[in-house]
């Protein structure tokens, strides 16, 4: 009798573990099925296009898409940057893209655009930008991303694209702990592991919803779980650049959190990092908050937008910050602790250095 139970009770474990199984390879295979691509060639442009196959994609005609593609012109920009211009595709009332285009004929912007599919090709994530798809051709490449109405974070911030005022201290920490988790999924979640080593307020979007959404991979590095760096030539955006980058060449996930603690400096004081009032006085947008910080002043500097919220909230946010622009890569916190001590600050708890 006890025998024949031992026997059930085996029995019975292995028959879950063979449908468990099976549930984990289905899904495996559906996740794999729905990134596959739909390749569109064009014969008269000589270019290709591939769509990956995904909700936002699956009502729409690849040849149609193609032919709205190919017809974007200068009244369809919506903004530029130093690789290419991105212009926003219509298809109808209710579905819009927004296509970056490379142009070809330079090894720079034919490697950013071979990283950006790289590093985005698979990644979904509420807080990074989904890339839908690609076309290439002869003399240029195009990226086409999910249409972020509200534009970037530095747009808004400088009152370029929306009311200044709109973005108060809870839209602004909103957007501090979406970006800090969508850099937190690629530093930690992604495999290989992703450094973007181009983090700063242009090229953080915000959805309709104002969630924050990292975007611009072009410079993206992946890395082997078991290596702590890259070595790369000095690439990336002075003013959210780490200070050991520009002596080591290296990028490392730590460089990621510095430019993110600039980014928070940004939402807290409204301040520009590159703003030419520092430059005029010879000093940096870190190197001013650090004193002030030093001096407890905090409540002097940040910006009058963020109408009337916490102090002690603020204040922590700030300590947060400068814990990300500590000189020393390995003092800075990583993005998982740097969620986490964003996620305290709205339960009351004290922020304590790591
Ligand atoms: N998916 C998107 N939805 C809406 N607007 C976008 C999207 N992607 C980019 N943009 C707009 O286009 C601008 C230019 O983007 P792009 O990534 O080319 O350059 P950048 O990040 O501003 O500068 P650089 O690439 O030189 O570092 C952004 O600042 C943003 O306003």
């Amino acid at each position: 009798m006890g025998k024949t139970l031992v026997l059930a009770f085996y029995i019975t474990i292995c028959c879950i573990a063979f449908v468990i199984s099976k549930i984990v390879i289905s899904v495996l295979i559906y996740r794999r099925w729905k990134r596959k691509k739909v390749v569109f060639e064009d014969g008269f442009s000589g270019g290709k296009m591939v769509l990956f196959r995904a909700s936002a994609m699956q009502s729409l005609k690849s040849d149609t898409f193609l032919k709205k593609t190919l017809k974007l012109s200068n009244k369809d920009i919506i903004g530029s940057g130093g690789y290419g211009t991105v212009y926003k595709l219509t298809v109808n009332e209710s579905i819009a893209f927004a296509v970056k285009r490379l142009n070809r004929g330079s090894a720079d912007r034919d490697r950013g655009f071979e990283r950006e599919l790289e590093a985005m090709g698979d990644i979904k994530h509420r807080n990074i930008v989904t890339l839908h798809g690609y076309y290439t051709a002869p003399n240029y490449n195009l990226l086409i991303y999910e249409l972020m109405p509200n534009g970037s974070l530095d747009a808004v911030l400088q009152g370029r694209s929306m009311e200044k005022k709109l973005l108060d201290w809870p839209f602004r920490y909103k957007i501090a702990l979406g970006t800090a988790r969508g850099i937190s999924y690629l530093h930690h979640d992604c495999i290989p592991h992703i450094i973007h080593r181009d983090i700063k307020s242009s090229n953080i979007l915000l959805d309709q919803n104002m969630e924050a959404r990292v975007s611009d991979f072009g410079l993206a590095t992946l890395m082997e779980p078991d290596k702590t760096h890259v070595s790369t030539l000095v690439a990336g955006t002075f003013g959210y650049l780490a200070p050991e980058y520009f002596d080591t060449g290296r990028a490392t996930a730590k460089g990621d959190v510095y430019s993110f603690g600039v980014v928070l400096l940004e939402l807290l004081t409204g301040k520009k990092p590159t703003d030419e009032a520092f430059i005029e006085e010879g000093t940096k947008l870190v190197t001013w908050v650090k004193a002030v910080v030093q001096d407890k002043k905090e409540v002097y500097v940040i910006d009058s937008n963020l109408g009337c919220c916490p102090t002690d909230e603020i204040n922590n946010a700030f300590s947060i910050a400068l814990m990300c622009l500590e000189p020393e890569p390995s003092m800075r916190p990583t993005m998982v602790e740097v969620v986490k001590m964003l996620e305290q600050i709205k339960n009351n708890e004290v922020v304590k250095e790591t």
